[in-house]
């Protein structure tokens, strides 16, 4: 009878690198689908997850110095290989916590199996010739780009774009922040209790869970499973990060109106609409993705809402559908994500110039087409994750320099906290939140008023 061996962390963690660079996948879904098919112990789902994302998160640095190692050449190795000295760089580098000759060990043991004698001594000799000169890891000298792409691991067209935009303080603050995992924060359900009755409740079994600074409406919770717990289950919760609760608010939603999301899924936000106006009035949810659809009434069901009605629909075709017009507008426009790249490592190496000026387009269509859908008084907020102006404010500008019925409303200040409103715009009223703000995801909050 043939006896299948149970894989460790390490060699879990390497096959979903492996799975990522060669389907050029996502690490989230990837690392979902590898943990579900193993036995691993919830410290060693921990380990994966850090090992995975910290690779990823560090892959330039890794790189690098793998480079200057590998005499044929990186890009020559076999995509495990390749994979299996970034993972091992990264314990020795990262993480105190292992040992540099335990991470030696486990990776050479790794290679024989997966291969041959001549992989393990190509791994052995990398990695201790590494080890030997540890100034390998200190910052270049030279090129202010090279140094801080190197130094915290992003991309170099990135860097150029955020040290024209940011100056070089705030582009190091910014990278820091996007190297350092993202805590859990939850939103609570106004409709089942409130933040005091959960709060207290969550701490007996997550002892750091505290009151958000940022969101009245969130709770921080630095470690545990929340999602496994009876309070996320039972619909007393939501797993939303500390930025994107403030987005709700910003719309000042009151009961019985008649809401749009225009870009609703997963539901996050159109959720958190309906609680604010006490599950009464009516939110049309809309996405383009059919799958999407189900996970917006999932979450609904889930909290016990009734006031959100789905349609599945380009949000491009909304005004041809005789829809009427609505007290309030959302618009979280699809983006390139940039903002979160703390949550989502791989963007940072998949995103491109291009896709910024070509997702800035579809987000300025969108507006075009959406806007005239509110009535006369309303408000329409237009929010996204990212931190590049053209997706921002460019998009808001251009819209209202075509439209004088709408206009930056600037009393949107009102509607968040005085920390974020410390840091909007004077002339706009509008929200960029950056990444090492508050050490949440970076978010674009803007608010229109329709006059006529
Ligand atoms: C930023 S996400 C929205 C997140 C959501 N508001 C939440 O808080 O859970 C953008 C959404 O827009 C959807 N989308 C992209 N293009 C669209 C379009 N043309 N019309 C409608 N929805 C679109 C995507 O499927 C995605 O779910």
């Amino acid at each position: 009878m043939a006896v299948t061996r149970k894989k460790g962390a390490r060699e879990v963690a390497l096959d979903i690198l492996t799975r990522v660079e060669e389907h050029r996948s996502y690490s989230n879904l990837e690392l979902k689908q590898g943990l579900a098919q193993t036995e691993l112990s919830a410290a060693d789902v921990g380990l994966v997850t850090e090992l995975v994302y910290g690779t990823i998160q560090r892959q330039y640095t890794l790189d690098t110095v793998i480079s200057r190692f590998v005499k044929s050449g990186r890009k020559r190795l076999e995509p495990w290989v390749h994979n299996l000295l970034r993972l091992s760089l990264y314990q020795i580098r990262f993480l105190d916590r292992i040992p540099d000759r335990a991470a030696v060990h486990e990776a050479v043991e790794l290679a024989k199996r997966k291969g041959h004698q001549g992989i393990a001594s190509l791994v052995n000799g990398v990695l201790r010739n590494v080890l030997r000169q540890p100034e390998v890891w200190n910052e270049p000298q030279g090129n202010l780009v090279k140094r801080l792409a190197f130094a915290e691991s992003h991309p170099d067209w990135l860097i150029s774009r955020w040290l024209k935009l940011y100056g070089e303080e705030l582009t190091r603050a910014i990278c820091q922040s996007n190297n350092v995992a993202p805590h859990t924060s939850v939103r609570v359900n106004t409709l089942k209790t409130d933040r005091p009755a959960l709060l207290a409740e969550l701490k007996a079994e997550f002892p750091g869970a505290e009151a958000s600074q940022l969101s009245p409406d969130g709770i921080v919770i630095p470690s545990g499973h929340v999602a496994a717990s009876k309070w996320f289950q039972q619909g007393y919760c939501t797993i939303q990060d500390e930025s994107s609760m403030l987005v709700a608010r910003a719309l000042a939603v009151q009961p019985g109106q008649r809401v749009l999301d225009a870009c609703a899924a997963p539901g996050g936000k159109t959720s958190h609409l309906a609680e604010l106006m006490g599950n009464s009035g009516q939110i049309l949810a809309c996405d383009v993705h059919p799958h999407k659809e189900k996970l917006i009434r999932e979450t609904a069901k889930r909290l016990g809402i009734t006031c959100i009605e789905t349609v599945v629909s380009d949000a491009l075709d909304l005004p041809d559908k005789g829809l009427g017009q609505f007290d309030r507008i959302l618009l979280d426009a699809p983006c390139t994500g940039l903002g979160v790249i703390r949550r989502k490592p791989d963007l940072k190496w998949k995103k491109t110039p291009e896709d910024i000026a070509q997702i800035s387009q579809l987000q300025a269509r969108l507006l075009e087409r959406i806007a005239p859908m509110l009535a006369p008084g309303g408000l329409l907020v237009y929010s996204t994750c990212t931190i590049e102006p053209e997706e921002n404010q460019r998009v808001v500008e251009q819209f209202v320099a075509h439209h004088p019925e709408f206009e930056w409303d600037k009393s949107l200040l009102e509607d968040l906290p005085p920390a974020v409103a410390r840091i909007a715009s004077a002339e706009h009223g509008y929200v960029q939140i950056l990444p090492n703000h508050f050490q949440s995801d970076g978010f674009f909050i803007s608010r229109l008023k329709r006059s006529k």
